[in-house]
């Protein structure tokens, strides 16, 4: 850890930072983390366990009328017509009410699950919006789809359902023993501790369950990651001819969540196994012990059939726990997974009194600034390791260094996608850390080599730093149209206007496929169009020809007059663009001049310029081979 990390007390740290990853709660106690989710669904989700009760309580009604009818009128009264219409007209309307409220029941909570699960996924979306990039380069994109997706599903599920059911039943259970020990206290006794191993099971079910489903679901999230990056990576793996490499590892993969999935059916199964033998023999005993009974005196005929219709009632609430409990242990991992990414603290955040910059000039001070990647060995030095440098207003200045320098991770540091582990960066005398990230990011653009576009227009991925521009009156689409075409004629991007549909064709992964430098161009536009006081480009016309580079740069001259610019640069032409450079060494910027004044002067630049030209020739030898073959061909 550097000096002034250590002297910067008063900012966060990674492991001041609570992380709340639900280990050591208890199921319930992880599930009610969702309750400011829950709450507004909770009155639907409460009536429809009441609506969901009262059935239960009419079903447990029906074998009573049912004891009624048998010891009343049909063992002693000889069946009298009138009360057995009577009580078959009891037993229908009964019948009728359970229905009703069943269905009363899905009513209530299917509208609030499906709303629960929506804002869960907004928040969800919403918190990987706001995570720095030091949080993506740790989370595979597939864990976060998974989490996103099936994790949030299950959730729903289990509200929907789940949680009604499960309440539901045990207060079933418990309420039909009390109507059990009302018919008869010693077959009640008998049927409660025949049900003892049923509880011992679900004890043990639980403590293997909770396990295995976390695991299931975190392998379901690797196999997302490898679906993601074979589709994503699909032209390298077709190119090297891995394709079946990548099968294997997948199927290895596959394998193993099937693995897991069987360990997880057989922990299910095992408990399926006593819920449906425990009541068979409870059954089988009592049925013995009921006769007895009978014969002896001490029960009715109708009493120890109401017994029976009531245990009959029973056996689908305790044969669905096994199915609830399992529900329920699922959802436990899919809410801890949730809350995984949710209780990650945002350290890259806005300032508690944030303060703004005045007028904007565009001055950009590095001050003695130093980084440091988490996942960097302790042995290492900061890959910043103190920089001190002044772009002035206006200026144009080009950082060069050999490969691995961290010439990107600098620049990286200046919209805050890392915040520097020492020292501080100013733009225009405020540190980036007290403005607010949107005026940081509305007064600094960036363009990276590898350009992002989205599936969305050309007019929509150009203008994404303008959102102001964005709107139906006539004015607002004048003053959006002057700004595409000025920022796409700086680009040398004029081809957009030649696509199917204009610049409102769709490109980017869902839509049109450009190729490597015209999708840097577009990305080199949007930096433009933002219209920014700092513009910082990490190599952005590394992909264009050499004709196309000259012109971009040209333009970019004329246009960069007015803002301060920062270019990572790999070719000669691209550090010609620069009023000055600044020399890359071993974390520190060792040299700052005009382009001749440094190749005049310091021999380690001349050797990282010899390089960059080498690199360049054999760039352009390539072009220029292919260009040869395409015309042989
Ligand atoms: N997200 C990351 N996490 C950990 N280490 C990283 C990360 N990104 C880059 N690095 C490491 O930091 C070092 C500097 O990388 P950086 O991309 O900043 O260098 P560069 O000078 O821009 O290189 P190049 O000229 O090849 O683009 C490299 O050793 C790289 O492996």
């Amino acid at each position: 850890m550097s000096a002034q990390q250590s002297e910067e007390t008063d900012r966060p740290t990674p492991a001041a930072a609570h992380h709340d990853t639900g280990e050591g709660l208890n199921t319930l106690a992880s599930i009610a983390r969702l309750y400011p989710y829950l709450r507004p669904a909770l009155p639907r989700i409460v009536l429809g366990m009441v609506a969901a009760l009262l059935a239960s309580v009419v079903s447990l009604a029906i074998p009573l009328v049912l004891q009624r009818l048998v010891d009343g009128t049909l063992l002693h009264r000889g069946g009298d017509r009138y009360e057995v219409i009577g009580a078959a007209v009891a037993i229908l309307v009964l019948g009728v009410a359970e229905a009703v409220l069943i269905s009363l029941r899905r009513w209530f909570v299917l509208a609030p699950g499906t709303k629960v699960e929506a804002t869960l996924r907004n928040g969800l979306y919403n918190k990987l919006q706001h995570l720095p990039v030091a949080f993506h380069d740790r989370w595979p994109s597939g864990q976060l789809l998974s989490r996103a997706v099936s994790d949030l599903n299950l959730i729903r599920r289990w509200l929907s359902f789940g949680i009604v059911l499960f309440v539901v039943n045990i207060v079933t259970i418990v309420v039909g023993f009390a109507v059990l020990f009302y018919y008869h206290w010693l077959l009640a006794v008998v049927m409660v501790v025949l049900s003892i191993p049923l509880w011992v099971a679900g004890y043990f079910f639980e403590r293997k369950y909770h396990v295995v489903a976390r695991r299931s679901q975190d392998q379901q999230g690797d196999l997302a990651t490898a679906v993601e990056e074979s589709v994503h990576g699909i032209r390298v793996l077709k190119a090297f001819g891995r394709g079946r490499h990548a099968l294997q590892n997948f199927r290895a993969q596959a394998e193993e969540l099937r693995g897991t999935e069987l360990e997880k059916a057989r922990a299910v199964a095992g408990l399926w196994l006593w819920l449906l033998m425990v009541p068979d023999v409870a059954f089988a005993v009592c049925l013995g012990l009921g006769v007895w009974l009978v014969s002896d005196g001490q029960l009715t005929v109708g009493q120890l059939l109401a017994f029976f219709a009531t245990a009959t009632v029973l056996r689908f609430p305790i044969e669905s726990i096994g199915f609830l409990l399992s529900m329920t242990f699922d959802t436990r991992t899919a809410v801890d997974r949730f809350f995984d990414v949710m209780s990650t603290p945002n350290l890259i955040d806005d300032p508690a009194s944030p303060k703004h910059i005045e007028k904007p000039r565009g001055e950009l001070v590095f001050d003695h600034v130093h980084f440091r990647y988490e996942d960097s060995p302790e042995r290492f030095p900061d890959l910043v390791d103190g920089i001190d440098l002044t772009v002035r207003p206006g200026e144009t200045m080009a950082l060069v260094g050999l490969t691995g320098s961290g010439k990107s991770t600098l620049t990286s540091l200046v919209p805050r996608l890392y915040d520097v582990t020492g020292g501080s960066i100013r733009v225009d005398g405020v540190d980036v850390r007290d403005l607010t990230l949107e005026e940081l990011r509305s007064r600094v653009a960036m363009a990276f080599e590898d350009a992002t576009l989205f599936s969305a227009s050309v007019r929509d991925n150009v203008l994404l730093g303008r959102p102001e521009l964005f709107g139906d009156d006539p004015a607002t689409k004048k003053a959006a149209d002057a700004q595409l075409a000025e920022a796409l004629e700086v680009a040398q991007a004029a081809f957009a206007y030649d696509l199917p549909e204009g610049v409102e064709t769709k490109v980017g992964e869902e839509g049109l496929s450009l190729s490597g430098g015209q999708r840097q161009r577009l990305a080199l536009a949007r930096a433009v169009a933002a219209k920014p006081s700092v513009l910082v480009l990490d190599d952005p016309l590394s992909a264009l020809d050499v004709d196309t580079e000259a012109r971009v740069t040209a333009r970019l001259h004329d246009v960069l007059e007015g803002t301060t610019a920062l270019i990572v640069a790999h070719r000669p032409s691209t550090v010609m663009l620069a009023d000055r450079v600044a020399l890359l060494e071993n974390g520190r910027v060792t040299d700052v001049g005009t382009h001749s004044e440094l190749l005049a002067r310091n021999e380690h630049y001349k050797f990282v310029i010899s390089s960059l030209e080498d690199e360049d020739e054999d760039d352009t030898g390539r072009t220029n081979e292919n260009q040869n073959e395409e015309v042989d061909a």
